[in-house]
C-alpha cells in the first residue's frame, strides 16, 4: 500500500510495483451526447483495497466496468499492473482480462441458468484451457466461500441469491486475479452472508496480495472493509 511502502532514495530507480489499477481521465457513457463518467481518475495501489462510494446512478458501475475491461471508454487510459489496456470486451487480451475478477450486484444476471454451480465456478478455467485444474481448485474454492453439501450440483434456480453470489465470488477468484472488483457485491444479501463474502475476499487478498476495488453506497461497510474510501466522482 502506498502509505506503508518506503519511498525510493533520491535518484534511485523506483522499485515499487506498478499500481494494480490506474484509470486516467476516463470519460464513458452510453449515449454520445451525455457521458455518465467525465474525466475521472482513480488509482488502486498494488495490494490496496479502495472503496468507491457514491449515490445511485452516478456512474460507479460504469467506471467499474471500464476498469474490468468490459466497457470501452470514450477517452482516457486504463492500466492494470502497469500494462495499458488497448482493447475492451472481446478485444481485451486474455492475460489482461483474466487478471481482473469481477462480482456484480445481481448474481442472477451474472450466472448462466443452465450451469450447475460447480460448472459456473469452473467456467473460466475451461474457457482458458485450464480444465485440468478443476479437480483441485473447485473444492478449495467452494470451501473458501462456504458452499457445501449438494449445492455444487444444483442450478441457479435451485439455490438462494446468497448461495448463488457465493458461487459468483468463487468464479471471480478461480483464475487468481491480481485485482478483484466487487460492484455492490453484498447489496442484496443478509448481514451474515454479506460478512461471510467480505471475509472470503479478505482471506483471498491475504493469501495472494491482491488489490480490491469495492463499489457501493454504504460508507460504514466500505470504511471498515477498505484501506481508503473515495467519493465518486474521483479525480
Ligand atoms: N447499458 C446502459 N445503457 C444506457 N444507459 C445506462 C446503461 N447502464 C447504465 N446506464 C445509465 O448510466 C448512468 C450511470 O449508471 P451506473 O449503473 O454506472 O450508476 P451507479 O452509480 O453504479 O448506480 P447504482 O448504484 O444504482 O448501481 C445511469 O443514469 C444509468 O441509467
Amino acid at each position: 500500500m502506498p502509505e506503508t511502502t518506503p519511498a525510493p532514495a533520491p535518484g534511485a530507480p523506483d522499485a515499487r510495483p506498478a499500481p494494480a489499477l490506474e484509470l486516467r481521465d476516463i470519460t464513458a457513457g452510453y449515449d454520445r451526447r451525455t457521458p455518465v463518467v467525465r474525466g475521472v481518475s482513480l488509482t488502486v495501489a498494488d495490494g490496496e483495497a479502495v472503496g468507491l462510494l457514491g449515490p445511485s446512478g452516478c456512474g460507479k458501475s460504469t467506471l467499474a466496468r471500464v476498469a474490468a475491461l468490459l466497457h470501452r471508454p470514450w477517452s482516457g487510459t486504463v492500466r492494470l499492473s502497469g500494462r495499458p489496456a488497448r482493447g475492451f470486451r472481446h478485444r481485451a487480451p486474455r492475460e489482461l482480462r483474466t487478471s481482473v475478477g469481477v462480482v456484480f450486484q445481481q448474481p442472477r444476471l451474472a450466472a448462466d441458468p443452465r450451469l450447475t454451480l460447480a460448472d459456473l465456478i469452473a467456467e473460466p478455467l475451461r474457457a482458458t484451457g485450464r480444465r485440468a485444474e478443476v479437480p483441485e481448485r473447485l473444492p478449495e474454492l467452494a470451501a473458501s466461500v462456504g458452499l457445501g453439501g449438494d449445492l455444487l450440483t444444483r442450478r441457479p434456480h435451485e439455490v438462494s441469491d446468497g448461495q448463488l453470489q457465493r458461487a459468483c465470488l468463487a468464479r471471480a477468484l478461480v483464475l487468481r486475479p491480481e485485482l478483484l472488483i466487487c460492484d455492490e457485491m453484498t447489496a442484496m444479501l443478509d448481514a451474515s452472508t454479506a460478512a461471510a463474502l467480505v471475509a472470503a475476499v479478505e482471506e483471498y487478498r491475504r493469501a495472494r496480495g491482491a488489490a480490491l476495488l469495492a463499489v457501493g453506497h454504504d460508507r460504514v461497510l466500505l470504511g471498515r472493509w477498505c484501506d481508503r474510501v473515495v467519493d465518486f466522482p474521483a479525480g
